[in-house]
C-alpha cells in the first residue's frame, strides 16, 4: 500500500504543482491519476520513487515513510515506465531491458536470460532481442519499456501515459496487455493519462484531479460513473454532453472476472478473461465490470 499523507511540491521558482495532497493507493491494483495538463500527475508519481521530493508531507510504501529510504535503491526498486517508452538508442533491446539489472550487479547472463522471458512475458517474439530500439515500431518499444519496467521484478510499477504517444489501435493493444499483466503478475500499478476512457478502462481505483492534483473525486469507474461527485467531474467525464455516454452495465451477469473492452462505436472488441486470459477479439461475452464508452455519431463533430 502506498500512502500519500498532507504532500505538498512546490518547485523552486515557486510553483504549487501538488497541494496537501492525500490519498491511499492499495497493493495489487491498478490506481490511475487522471486529469487535464499541469494538474499536478507526473509530480504525484516521480514523488513516489523520489524523482521528485516532496515540499511538505509524508509517502509511506508498506508504512515505511520513503523520506528514509536512500533515493537511487528505491527508484530501482520500483518500475517505472514512461511515454516515449525512454529506451536508450544506442543499446539493444536485451540491453535496454537488462538495464537495471546490470546496473545492481546481476551477472550479464542471468541478465540476459531474464530480459528474454521478459520479451514473452509482454508479448514481444524473442527475434527483436537483438535490434535497437529505432528498428521497433511504437507498439514494439512500448512493450520493450514495461518489460524493462519490470526488470526487477518490482512490486510496483509506475506508469506515465505510457500509450500516449501510439495510434488508437495499438493503444487498445497495449491498454489490453496492461490488464492481463496486471492480471498475471499481480502488481501495484500507478497510471497517469488525461484520458478519461483509458482511465476507466484500467483503473480499479480512479483519482480525477483538478489544478495542484486536488482530489476532483475519488473511487472505482462504476462509482465516478453512477455518482459524479461534481459538474467538474460530470463535465470532465463526458456525461453531461451527450458526446460520450459512459455507462455502467447492470444488466449483464457477471462471469469470473472478465472484462469487456468495448470499442468507440459500443461494439465489443474483445473480452480478457482472467486469470491470465488473452485477448478474444470479438467474442461477446458476460463481464463482471464493463465500461462503455459509446461515443454517439452526431456529437461526435
Ligand atoms: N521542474 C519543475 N519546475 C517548475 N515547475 C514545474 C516543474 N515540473 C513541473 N512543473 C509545473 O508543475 C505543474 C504540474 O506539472 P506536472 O508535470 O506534474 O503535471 P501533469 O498533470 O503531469 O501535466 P502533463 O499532463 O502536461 O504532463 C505544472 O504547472 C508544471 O509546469
Amino acid at each position: 500500500m502506498i500512502e500519500f499523507r498532507s504532500v505538498t511540491k512546490q518547485y523552486a521558482d515557486g510553483t504549487r504543482a501538488v497541494s496537501e495532497f492525500s490519498a491511499v493507493i492499495p497493493s495489487r491494483k491498478t490506481t490511475v491519476f487522471v486529469g487535464s495538463s499541469g494538474c499536478g500527475k507526473t509530480t504525484l508519481l516521480r514523488m513516489i520513487n523520489r524523482m521528485v521530493d516532496p515540499t511538505e508531507g509524508v509517502i509511506e510504501i508498506d508504512g515505511h515513510d520513503i523520506a528514509a529510504t536512500e533515493p537511487v535503491a528505491l527508484r530501482r526498486s520500483i518500475g517505472y515506465v514512461m511515454q516515449n517508452s525512454g529506451l536508450l538508442p544506442h543499446r539493444r533491446v536485451i540491453d535496454n531491458i537488462a538495464t537495471v539489472l546490470l546496473l545492481t550487479r546481476v551477472p550479464k547472463a542471468e541478465a540476459h536470460a531474464r530480459a528474454l522471458e521478459l520479451l514473452d512475458t509482454v508479448g514481444l517474439d524473442r527475434a527483436l532481442a537483438n535490434r535497437y530500439p529505432g528498428e521497433l515500431s511504437g507498439g514494439q518499444q512500448q512493450r520493450v519499456g514495461v518489460a524493462r519496467g519490470l526488470a526487477a521484478n518490482p512490486n510496483i510499477l509506475l506508469m506515465d501515459e505510457p500509450f500516449g504517444a501510439v495510434d488508437p489501435i495499438v493503444r487498445t493493444d497495449l491498454q489490453a496487455e496492461t490488464i492481463r499483466l496486471q492480471r498475471e503478475l499481480d502488481k501495484t500499478i500507478v497510471f497517469v493519462t488525461h484520458d478519461i476512457d483509458e482511465a476507466f478502462l484500467l483503473g480499479d481505483q480512479v483519482i480525477i484531479l483538478e489544478k495542484g492534483a486536488t482530489i476532483a473525486q475519488q473511487g472505482s469507474p462504476e462509482e465516478i460513473l453512477a455518482n459524479p461527485a461534481s459538474d467538474f467531474v460530470a463535465s470532465f467525464i463526458g456525461a453531461d454532453r451527450g458526446k460520450r455516454r459512459l455507462t455502467v452495465s447492470a444488466d449483464v451477469p457477471a462471469r469470473g472476472d472478465d472484462v469487456l473492452l468495448i470499442d468507440a462505436g459500443g461494439y465489443a472488441a474483445g473480452v480478457i478473461s482472467a486469470p491470465g486470459g488473452k485477448l478474444a477479439s470479438g467474442s461477446a461475452s458476460p463481464k463482471s465490470r464493463s465500461v462503455s464508452n459509446k461515443t454517439s455519431q452526431a456529437g461526435d463533430a
